[in-house]
C-alpha cells in the first residue's frame, strides 16, 4: 500500500479529537475526507504533514514509518484555505521559490516553473505580482507551488471554500486533470458533499474524530454503514426501524381519490422538489423536471421501495 495510517489517536489536552483511524490509500488516487465542522478533518492533516505529533498510532509513506519526521522531511506538501502566498513576489517567484532548497541548476528550475505556468495556464499573469490577481488565479499558484516541489502525497484542506460556486467547479476539474496527469496521490479534506462525490476516488467519512464509512461515493450514497452516513450524505426519509428511501427514489402520481396531498413545493430547474403529505407524515420527494408540475394542495399517490440500513 502507497500511504497508510494505522491506529491513529490524537488529543489536545484530554479531548480526543481523532481516534483509532485507520485508513490506506493506493499510489495516484484522491481520498476525499468528509465530515461536519469540528469533526477532526484539518487536525488529521496536520497529523499527516507533521505540524501536529500524534498521541498513538502510525503514519506510513511507501513502507516508511514517518510518525515521528519533521515536516520538512516527509515529502508530503500541503495546500490551505487561504492561499499563503509570498505578497511582495510574482507569480513566478512564488512557484520558483520551494525549488531553492532543491539544490537544481537554475536552468532546471527555470524549466520547472516553466512546465507549471503551462500547466496550470498561468502564462498571461507570469510576471504579475500575486496581489493584483484574482482568487482563483491565487489558489491556482498556491497548488502549483505544492505540486513544483513534486511530493510523494498533496495534503488540500478546503482549497476551494474561498471561492465562488462557478469557480470551484472548474478548479475541481482541472484538479482532477492535473491529478490524472501527474499520477499525484492526494488526500482533500471538505464538507461540502458534491464536491466529495466529484473528486473523490474514495470518501473517508468522518464524525467525531472515527471513521464512519471509508468507501466510493455510490457505495456510500446507495449503501450508507450506518444512520450518520445515511443521514449525513443526500436527504433521507426515515420510514421506522432502520427503514427509509430517498427523496428520488420517490414516485408521484396526479390522483384526485389519492391519500397524499402536496403540501411544499420548490421549483429547482432540472428538478422539482415536494413535500408530500401522506397519513400527517410528511415526504420529501425530488422529480426530474419533466414538464409535469404538481400544484400546493393536489391529491397524490406516491409509491417507493423501501431499503434497509
Ligand atoms: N490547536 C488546537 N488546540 C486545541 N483544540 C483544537 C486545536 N485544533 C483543533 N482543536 C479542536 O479539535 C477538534 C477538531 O478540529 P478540526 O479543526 O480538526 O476539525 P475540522 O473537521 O477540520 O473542522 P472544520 O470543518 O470546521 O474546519 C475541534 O473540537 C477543535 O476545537
Amino acid at each position: 500500500m502507497f500511504f497508510e495510517v494505522k491506529n491513529l489517536n490524537k488529543r489536545y489536552h484530554h479531548h480526543e479529537v481523532i481516534h483509532q483511524l485507520s485508513f490506506s490509500i493506493h499510489k495516484g488516487e484522491i481520498l476525499v475526507v468528509l465530515g461536519p465542522s469540528g469533526c477532526g478533518k484539518s487536525t488529521l492533516l496536520s497529523c499527516i504533514n507533521g505540524f501536529e505529533k500524534v498521541n498513538g498510532g502510525k503514519i506510513i509513506l511507501e513502507q516508511q514509518d514517518i510518525t515521528t519526521r519533521l515536516p520538512e522531511e516527509r515529502n508530503i506538501s500541503t495546500v490551505f484555505q487561504t492561499y499563503s502566498l509570498f505578497p511582495n513576489m510574482t507569480v513566478r517567484q512564488n512557484l520558483s521559490y520551494g525549488l531553492k532548497f532543491k539544490k537544481l541548476s537554475k536552468i532546471d528550475s527555470i524549466k520547472l516553473v516553466n512546465n507549471m505556468i503551462s500547466l496550470l495556464q498561468l502564462e498571461s499573469i507570469a510576471d504579475m505580482s500575486v496581489t493584483e490577481i484574482s482568487g482563483g488565479q491565487q489558489q491556482r499558484v498556491a497548488l502549483g507551488r505544492s505540486l513544483i516541489v513534486r511530493p510523494k502525497l498533496l495534503l488540500l484542506d478546503e482549497p476551494f471554500s474561498n471561492l465562488d460556486a462557478n469557480l470551484r467547479l472548474r478548479l475541481r476539474r482541472e484538479l482532477r486533470k492535473i491529478q490524472q496527469q501527474l499520477k499525484m496521490t492526494m488526500i482533500f479534506v471538505t464538507h461540502d458533499q458534491q464536491e466529495a462525490f466529484a473528486l473523490g476516488d474514495k470518501i473517508l467519512l468522518m464524525n467525531n474524530g472515527e471513521l464512519q464509512q471509508l468507501a466510493t461515493s455510490p457505495e456510500i450514497y446507495n449503501n450508507p454503514a450506518n444512520q450518520f452516513v445515511l443521514s449525513f450524505v443526500g436527504k433521507v426519509n426515515h420510514l421506522g426501524n432502520n427503514h427509509y428511501t430517498r427523496p428520488e427514489e420517490i414516485t408521484i402520481t396526479s390522483d384526485p381519490g389519492g391519500d397524499g396531498i402536496i403540501t411544499q413545493s420548490t421549483f429547482q430547474g432540472p428538478t422539482i422538489d415536494y413535500q408530500v403529505k401522506l397519513h400527517g407524515k410528511p415526504y420529501q420527494v425530488t422529480c426530474l423536471n419533466r414538464g409535469q408540475v404538481f400544484s400546493i394542495n393536489e391529491r397524490v399517490t406516491i409509491s417507493y421501495h423501501e431499503k434497509e440500513l
